[in-house]
């Protein structure tokens, strides 16, 4: 019996709620999970909601597929995965796709690839993203993968992906790991536009002594303007929220943020391909200091101030710093995307990634159609601080942004988004960096060598004899 257009193993989360999107969208769907529990309870809970068929063993979940066979695996990323990936292909043909919608680390997805490749199977790395909300209604889909498989699978993808304007936010971002690079690299933004909200609430509720349903307020106001998004609708959702014990929910939860590992991952390649990601590498910071309640509890004696700071513009400055932070995160990763798309030969269309990211992922954002438009109006753009829009935004944010900065420094909030994104905005605009010194010392304490602005080469010193200069 071959008659499912598709299937699902793994039923958590992910796995069961886009097995119903493709029911609803009028696929046959054939759906498996390791513990049968997950696949009967998803047949008790919604079998009359499409055509489901249920496998309750991986060889008939494969002999339920029609060929060639599409397989999507929704399990934990790393060995979950390879197990999963392994106990498909056994029972696989050659010219059949196993498509990973987990959160895998794309060079997983590369060796995976190339590994099945040489089995005759297509494998296709896909970042899926937009929670379960998303997986049910309409995700943010980025695969990766042959251009070949996209061209059988994409039709099926694209019609379960969130649509804006018309437009599903799903596209082929190129071969074999690009798509769960991108979804890397929309985490990492994610971690970043996170610990921006949560500076931006930190700050206002010190200074100024707001309570969390008054922060929710003021949150409700600026998602009508130019930081829209979907983070900035439900911090005011949290920060709003009541719970059982009567307290607001933000002050019962236990400050310590978790991690599952893509911000870190996001990191780890932005420091190999030597793009300076810093607003996601002080969000993964940030959560980190925050998991160390020993090190907090000895530290928390130590000097410093925890003062307000009533101020009446404070509230639309913290705004301002919010925007022009999240241009900056935003633009360091759609850097780093740059940089591996040149590095492993992907040739992701940028404009594309800003377009299937305004709607079902995590970071959609009415400021996504403004990325669009720089990369439609420039594709090459060197950086997106350069677009003659964002360059206003920056230039308009740039005194609040500044007093933010040294009002938090002042009253001893910790804002490492805020603050590291302004020294970026200054980095990267400064004539002279200081940069030039570094290799001076690197020259006398190592003779690393120095090129000069004057002169074509390389130069050494001679720092421990006559100190003349001579080409290396
Ligand atoms: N949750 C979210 O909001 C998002 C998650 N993702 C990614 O999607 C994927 C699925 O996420 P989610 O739905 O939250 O589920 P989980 O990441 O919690 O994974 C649970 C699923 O993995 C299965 N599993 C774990 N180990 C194995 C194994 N060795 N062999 C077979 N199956 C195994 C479980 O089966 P069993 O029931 O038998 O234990 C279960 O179906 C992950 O890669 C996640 O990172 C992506 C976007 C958003
Ligand atoms: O992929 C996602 C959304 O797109 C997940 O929600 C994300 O993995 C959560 O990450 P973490 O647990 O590290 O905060």
């Amino acid at each position: 019996m071959e008659t499912a257009d598709i299937g699902v193993t793994g039923l958590a989360t992910m796995g069961r709620n886009l097995a119903r999107n493709f029911a609803h969208h009028g696929y046959v769907v054939a759906v498996h999970n390791r513990s049968e529990s997950k696949t009967k309870q998803l047949m008790a809970d919604h079998s009359d909601e499409g055509a489901f068929l249920p496998a309750s063993s991986m060889a008939e979940f494969v002999t339920s597929l029609r060929r060639p066979r599409r397989a999507i695996i929704m399990v934990q990323a790393g060995p979950a995965t390879d197990a999963v990936i392994e106990e498909l292909a056994a029972h696989m043909e050659p010219g059949d796709m196993i498509i990973d919608g987990g959160n895998a680390q794309f060079t997983d997805t590369r060796r995976r690839e190339a590994a099945l490749k040489e089995r005759g199977l297509h494998f296709v790395g896909t970042g899926i993203s937009g929670g379960e909300e998303g997986a049910l209604n309409g995700p943010s889909i980025m695969p990766g993968g042959a251009a070949e498989a996209y061209r059988d699978l994409g039709p099926m993808l694209e019609s379960i992906a969130a649509q804006v304007d018309g437009v599903p936010c799903c596209v082929h971002v190129g071969p074999d790991g690009a798509g769960h690079f991108v979804k890397m690299v929309h985490n990492g933004i994610e971690y970043s536009d996170m610990q921006l909200i949560a500076e931006a609430y930190d700050l206002l509720r010190q200074a100024l002594g707001r309570s969390p349903a008054e922060l929710a307020e003021i949150f409700r106001e600026w998602n009508r303007g130019d930081l829209e998004s979907y983070l900035i609708e439900i911090t005011a959702e949290v920060l709003d929220h009541v719970d059982a014990s009567g307290q607001p929910l933000v002050d019962v939860i236990v400050d310590q943020a978790e991690q599952k590992g893509t911000g870190r991952w996001t990191v780890t390649s932005a420091l190999d391909l030597g793009v300076p990601v810093t607003g996601i590498a002080e969000a993964v910071f940030a959560r980190a200091l925050s998991g160390h309640p020993e090190q907090r509890d000895a530290a928390r004696h130590l000097q410093g101030p925890n003062g307000t700071a009533p101020n009446y513009s404070l509230v639309e400055d913290v705004r301002l710093a919010l925007y022009a932070s999240k241009i900056i995160a935003y633009a360091q990763g759609f850097d780093q995307i740059t940089a591996a798309s040149e590095e492993y030969g992907w040739n992701i269309d940028r404009g594309a990634m800003a377009t299937i990211w305004r709607g079902g992922c995590i970071i959609r954002a009415r400021f996504l159609d403004r990325i669009r438009a720089a990369y439609e109006a420039n594709p090459g753009l060197p950086t997106l601080l350069a677009d003659p829009a964002f360059a206003e935004a920056l230039s308009e944010a740039q005194q609040a942004w500044r007093r933010v900065v040294s009002t938090a420094a002042q009253i001893g909030v910790p804002t490492p988004g805020f603050s590291s994104a302004l020294a970026y905005y200054d980095g990267l605009r400064r004539e002279r960096l200081p940069a030039a010194l570094i290799q001076g010392l690197r020259d006398y304490f190592g003779a690393h060598t120095y090129r000069r602005i004057d002169r074509d080469g390389t130069f050494h010193t001679d720092w421990s004899g006559d100190r003349t200069e001579r080409p290396a």
